[in-house]
C-alpha cells in the first residue's frame, strides 16, 4: 500500500486551509503544503491574523505552522514533493455562456489540474476536494494522462467535503463521517485505502465510507440539496404560521420530535446562505437538465425559489409593517454574515435585504461582529454602467457596535444569528430609538415577550406579529 508522507493542498480557501491544517495537526509525520494563486491569501495565512475566521482555527495553524505545515505560493515545488494532492479550489456558479445561472465554473478546477499534469514528475494520487457535478472526475483523468509525459499514474479519488463554517474545526476533528470514492479497480482502490489510512489517524473506521467515484460525487450535491431542502421547507410552513397564528419554532419542535424527522435543520430564517446550498443545488438542477430529467430539475430548482421567496416575504413584511414606507426611515441591520461564528458573506440574506432598503431609500445601520467594512461594501456595491457606489456609500453606515446602529433608528432587523444578539441590553436600545420601535427577528432568537414588555413592536419569521 503507498503510505502518504507528504500533502499538496491546491486552494488556500475557506475548505483547504482548515482540512488541510487538520490533517497536519492530527498527522504529524505527514509534511502539509498548502498552495495558492493569491499571494495576499498566502500572506494572511503565513500571519498573526488569518484570512478567515473559524473559532478553533488559529490554535490548529499555530500549533503546526512551520513544523509540518507550510502556505506557499510556490506550487511547482509543493507538487513535485507530494504522494497526495488535493484539489480544494473555489467552484463558484458559472455567470456567462452555457448554463450561466446553474451549471458549476469548472475553470479553476481544470486550470489547477492542468497545472498538476504538467509540474508532476512522479505519480501522484489526485483528490477531488471541491465540490463538483458527476462525473467531474472522468475529465481530471483525460487532462491528466493527456498532458504528462513517460510513466507517470495518477490516480483519481472524490474526496468531498462536509464542514460547515463557524464549526469547521469542530466537524474536522470529529466528522458525522469521510466519505472517499473511487473506481473499482484494484490501482485504484489501493489509492482510496492510502487516503483512508490518513484519515483513521484521528476518525474511526466505521465513519470513513469507501463508495464508487461517481457515488461520492453525486452524494456530496444531493446532501446539500437535502439539507437545504429541509430549511425551505420548514420557511415554506413558516409563511402558514405568520397566516393562522401557530409558532413556526413550536411546530418545528413538534415534528421534530418524531426520530424519522429528527431535530436538525429545521430552524425558519429569513433564508438560508452561504456559498454552497444555492450554487450546488443549481448544480444539481444544470445536471438533471443536461440528463433529461426536467421534472428532477423543477423539483429542486422549488427549493431555491422558496429561498428567495422567503427573503423578499420578509422584506414585505418590514415594508408593510413600518406604514408601506421606509423612505428615510433608519433601519439598524444586526449582523451581515451569512450565520454565526463566521465572517463569511457569500450569498448572505443581509445582502438581499441591504439591497431592498437602499432601493426604498432608507438608511441602514450595520453592526457585524466579524465582517470588515470593506466587505460589506464589496457585497453591496455594483461597480459597472449603472455604478450604485455614491448611493450606497450614502445610504450604508457601518458601525462598531449594536448599540451605536440603533441609536435613532426606526427598526431593528436581526439577519445573523450571532449569540451576542440575545445578550444585549434591550431596554437601553429601546430607549434610544424612535417610537413606535421596531423588531424584525428574521432569526428567532429573541424573546419577543420580554421585547414587547419593553415596548417594542415585535415582528418574528413564523409567527403572528404581537
Ligand atoms: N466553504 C465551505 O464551507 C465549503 C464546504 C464544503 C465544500 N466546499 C467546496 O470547496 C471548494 C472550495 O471552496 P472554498 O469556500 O474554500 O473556496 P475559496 O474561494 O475560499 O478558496 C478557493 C481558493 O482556491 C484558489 N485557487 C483557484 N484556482 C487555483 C489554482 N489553479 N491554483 C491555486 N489556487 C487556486 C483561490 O485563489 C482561492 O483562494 C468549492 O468547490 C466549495 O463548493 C466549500
Ligand atoms: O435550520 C437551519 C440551518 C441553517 N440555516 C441557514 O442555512 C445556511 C447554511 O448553514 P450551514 O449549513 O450551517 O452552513 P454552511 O457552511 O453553508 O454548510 C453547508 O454547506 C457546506 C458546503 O457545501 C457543507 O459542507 C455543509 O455540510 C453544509 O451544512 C445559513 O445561512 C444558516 O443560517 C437555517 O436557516 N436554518
Amino acid at each position: 500500500m503507498v503510505q502518504v508522507k507528504n500533502i499538496c493542498c491546491i486552494g488556500a480557501g475557506y475548505v483547504g486551509g482548515p482540512t488541510c491544517a487538520v490533517i497536519a495537526y492530527k498527522c504529524p509525520h505527514i509534511k502539509v503544503n498548502i498552495v495558492d494563486v493569491n499571494p495576499d491569501r498566502i500572506a494572511a495565512w503565513n500571519s498573526d491574523k488569518l484570512p478567515i475566521y473559524e473559532p478553533g482555527l488559529e490554535e490548529v495553524v499555530f500549533d503546526r505552522r512551520g513544523k509540518n505545515l507550510f502556505f506557499t505560493t510556490e506550487v511547482e515545488a509543493a507538487v513535485n514533493e507530494a504522494d497526495l494532492i488535493f484539489v480544494s479550489v473555489n467552484t463558484p456558479t458559472k455567470k456567462n455562456g452555457m448554463g450561466a445561472g446553474f451549471a458549476a465554473d469548472l475553470a479553476y478546477v481544470e486550470s489547477a489540474t492542468r497545472g498538476i499534469a504538467s509540474i508532476a514528475k512522479s505519480s501522484k494520487i489526485v483528490v477531488e476536494k471541491s465540490t463538483v457535478p458527476c462525473r467531474t472526475a472522468e475529465s481530471m483523468r483525460t487532462i491528466l494522462e493527456a498532458n504528462s509525459t513517460g510513466d507517470i499514474r495518477f490516480d483519481i479519488l472524490s474526496n468531498p467535503e462536509f464542514l460547515a463554517e463557524g464549526t469547521a474545526i469542530k466537524d474536522l476533528l470529529n466528522p458525522d463521517r469521510v466519505l472517499i470514492g473511487a473506481l473499482q479497480t484494484p490501482e485504484d482502490r489501493k489509492a482510496q485505502e492510502a487516503l483512508v489510512e490518513v484519515y483513521a489517524n484521528w476518525v474511526s473506521t466505521d465513519r470513513i465510507i469507501t463508495t464508487n467515484l461517481w457515488s461520492s460525487e453525486l452524494s456530496k450535491l444531493a446532501a446539500n440539496a437535502l439539507l437545504a431542502q429541509r430549511i425551505s421547507s420548514i420557511n415554506a410552513l413558516s409563511a402558514i404560521c405568520e397566516a393562522t397564528g401557530a409558532y413556526v419554532d413550536e411546530v418545528a419542535y413538534a415534528c421534530g420530535c418524531d426520530k424519522r424527522i429528527g431535530p436538525s435543520f429545521l430552524k425558519a430564517s429569513v433564508g438560508f446562505g452561504g456559498s454552497c446550498f444555492q450554487k450546488d443545488i443549481l448544480n444539481l438542477v444544470y445536471l438533471s437538465e443536461q440528463l433529461n430529467l426536467p421534472e428532477v430539475a423543477a423539483y429542486w430548482k422549488q427549493v431555491v425559489d422558496m429561498n428567495e421567496y422567503q427573503k423578499k416575504r420578509f422584506v414585505e413584511r418590514i415594508i408593510k409593517t413600518l406604514f408601506h414606507t421606509i423612505t428615510n426611515k433608519r433601519i439598524a441591520l444586526f449582523g451581515f454574515a451569512f450565520k454565526k461564528d463566521t465572517g463569511d458573506t457569500r450569498e448572505s440574506a443581509a445582502i438581499t435585504l441591504c439591497k431592498h432598503f437602499i432601493q426604498e431609500q432608507a438608511t441602514v445601520h450595520i453592526y457585524d461582529p466579524k465582517v470588515s467594512d470593506e466587505q460589506i461594501f464589496l457585497e453591496l456595491t455594483e461597480p459597472g454602467l449603472l455604478d450604485n457606489t455614491e448611493e450606497v456609500k450614502k445610504r450604508v453606515i457601518i458601525t462598531r457596535s449594536p448599540y451605536d446602529a440603533s441609536q435613532d433608528a426606526d427598526a431593528i432587523v436581526i439577519a445573523t444569528d450571532w449569540d451576542e444578539f440575545k445578550k444585549l441590553d434591550y431596554t437601553r436600545i429601546y430607549q434610544t430609538m424612535h417610537k413606535p420601535a421596531f423588531i424584525f427577528d428574521g432569526r428567532l432568537i429573541l424573546d419577543a415577550d420580554k421585547l414587547q414588555q419593553i415596548g417594542f413592536s415585535v415582528h418574528t419569521i413564523g409567527r403572528p406579529a404581537i
